[in-house]
């Protein structure tokens, strides 16, 4: 079967002359593909405006001398937080209840500055901000650029800083806090509640209550509130899972509203992905509407990682993790038979975030399939003739594909989750489906086998990176909604914590770009070709 295969074997069987930068092929003459764009004379290659930004630039006259001015005050006013004072502009503050574990500054914080130990005090200041965009990219040719204009100006964007404030817009003890977590489980669910109800009771809110599974519990009457304290969560982050339960589905937001007012709940906080921030804001808004004083703040969950903005959601470390059992044993397994094909399907509806990360940091993976990036199963460019030049070269192989990847190769099924998640069919079983039918018709043995470790990967236990993690976003949670803030979520932006209005991360779903240095390093690591 090698004789299709004349050319030099090299490096992932590649001939050297067929390795482009980072896309190649296995079969000339379709190995340059090159993904980078490239300024053609005259003409400006499209300008990617903020890939991860949900707003267009193509409204912008570029023209106009105060272009950038303009640009700042549109983004300053689109990432302004909302806040109680918006529709009680008399609302009192007070001196915040929340205390850092008080100590003495040193000298040496506030060189030749000592402030009086009154003065220091450990919050952030209303004007704090965090910079959404630290890289400078000279030229839109630049690797990942995100450019606002052609000229790939540097405009600086500022989001809000998390954390707490010196002054407060709910008291305490007239707080009755509720925590909701909503959609498919995610690791770290526990440690986020945990840290919730810890940092309320540090505030000094002793009414603190659990809705049960997701948007349901507040609809149906079977299913009561669960009382929480630190005695309560003390431990629950040691186990999986959520203590409250998670739903799809669920009642319409003024049901849920009622309810809200019904158990005289005035701070929300809701645990989600793209779909329970949407019902967040919706939330927000009646809230708004009823002229209700009630804070409601997200915290985003998804092991997808497909939320806009913000570094990572939490459970998406602690999946990739997880997600190296899988491949590890689909590689062994097809290392140890002859002709062994290893299939491993990672959750991602929308995403390739987890099969891309978790193929990177096996380094076991041959061939990474996600949505972003469409792909041939059949035919001369095709997965499955890579397959076979894979068993031909190396004699075993490992594919890891992403659950919403390829799915235009398969027949709608014309039906959504409770939720109204579009369902698909199982990319993974198609494909061991398919692998087997052309092995076995082009008369090469092939052991393929297929592993499906979806649900095990996010009913896990949050590693410790994951942990830490939760425990600043809960505590920022508690922080934003004291704050007074409201329709709010909370997320890492280039390490730091910040703020940002709902609709800013979930305009659409965060996606891997196949531009993007990450995207080229794992085509790197695996060294497949296009397949298109
Ligand atoms: N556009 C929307 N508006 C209001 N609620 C929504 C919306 N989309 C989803 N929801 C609700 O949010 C909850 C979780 O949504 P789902 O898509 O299942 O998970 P996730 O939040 O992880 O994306 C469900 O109870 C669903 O009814
Ligand atoms: O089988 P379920 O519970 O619907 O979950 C499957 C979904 O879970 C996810 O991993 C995460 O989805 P959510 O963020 O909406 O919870 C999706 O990629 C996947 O489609
Ligand atoms: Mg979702």
């Amino acid at each position: 079967m090698m004789g299709s295969m004349s050319h030099v074997i090299t490096l992932h069987g590649l001939p050297p002359s067929n390795r482009n930068c980072h896309a190649f092929s296995h079969s000339n003459p379709r190995f340059m593909t090159m993904a980078v764009p490239t300024r053609v004379a005259g003409v400006f290659p499209k300008v990617k405006s903020q890939s991860s930004n949900s707003k267009s630039t193509a409204a912008i006259d570029f023209n106009d001398p105060d272009w950038k001015t303009k640009f700042n005050d549109e983004f300053e006013e689109r990432f302004r937080l909302p806040h109680v004072t918006d529709i009680f502009p008399d609302a009192a503050s007070m001196p915040s209840t929340f205390c850092h574990n008080v100590r003495t500054p040193r000298t040496s914080d506030f060189p030749g500055n000592y402030p009086l130990d009154e003065d220091w005090h450990g919050y952030i200041s209303e004007n704090d901000r965090v910079l959404l965009k630290t890289i400078y990219y000279s030229s839109p040719t630049s690797a990942g650029a995100e450019c606002i204009d052609p000229g790939c100006n540097w405009v600086e964007q500022w989001v809000h800083r998390a954390g707490p404030r010196g002054k407060i817009y709910f008291k305490p003890e007239e707080v009755k806090a509720a925590i909701v977590t909503c959609g498919g489980l995610c690791p770290g669910l526990n440690d986020v509640i945990r840290q919730i109800v810890i940092t309320l009771e540090i505030y000094g809110v002793t009414k603190i209550v659990g809705i049960p599974f997701g948007y349901r519990g507040f609809s149906d009457q079977e299913l009561t509130e669960v009382p929480l304290s630190r005695r309560v969560v003390q431990n629950i982050h040691l186990s999986g899972g959520s203590l409250l339960g998670v739903s799809r589905g669920g009642p319409g937001v003024s049901e849920i509203v009622d309810s809200l007012e019904e158990k005289g709940i005035n701070m929300l906080f809701v645990l989600g992905g793209n779909g329970t921030h949407a019902g967040a804001n919706a939330i927000h808004n009646e809230c708004r509407k009823r002229r209700l004083k009630v804070s409601i703040i997200g915290v985003p969950k998804t092991i997808d990682n497909d939320i806009l903005l913000m570094d990572k959601t939490f459970g998406f470390d602690t999946a990739v993790e997880e997600a190296q059992r899988a491949i590890n044993s689909a590689y062994i397994e097809a290392h140890s038979a002859y002709h062994g094909i290893g299939i491993v399907k990672l959750m991602g509806r929308d995403s390739g975030f987890i099969a891309m990360h978790a193929s990177l940091a096996s380094g076991q993976i041959d061939i990474c399939l996600i949505p972003e990036v469409p792909f041939n199963l059949h035919g001369p460019r095709g997965v499955l003739s890579y397959l076979k030049f894979l068993i031909e070269t190396k004699g075993s192989a490992v594919v890891c594909v992403a659950e919403g990847a390829g799915q235009n190769l398969l027949q709608k099924t014309n039906t959504t989750d409770a939720s109204g998640n579009t369902a698909f069919r199982d990319i993974g079983v198609y494909i061991q489906q398919e692998t087997k039918k052309y092995f076995k018709e082009i008369g090469v043995l092939a052991d393929v086998k297929y592993i499906d470790p979806t649900y095990m990967i996010r009913a896990c236990r949050a590693n410790a990176s994951d942990g830490i993690f939760c425990t600043v976003l809960g505590q920022n949670a508690v922080h934003g909604a004291f704050a007074g803030y409201s329709g709010i979520t909370v997320g890492a932006c280039n390490t730091h914590y910040a703020y940002f209005p709902i609709p800013e991360v979930i305009s659409h779903p965060k996606l891997v770009d196949s531009n993007s240095r990450m995207w080229h390093r794992c085509l790197t690591a695996t060294g497949q070709p296009d397949f298109i």
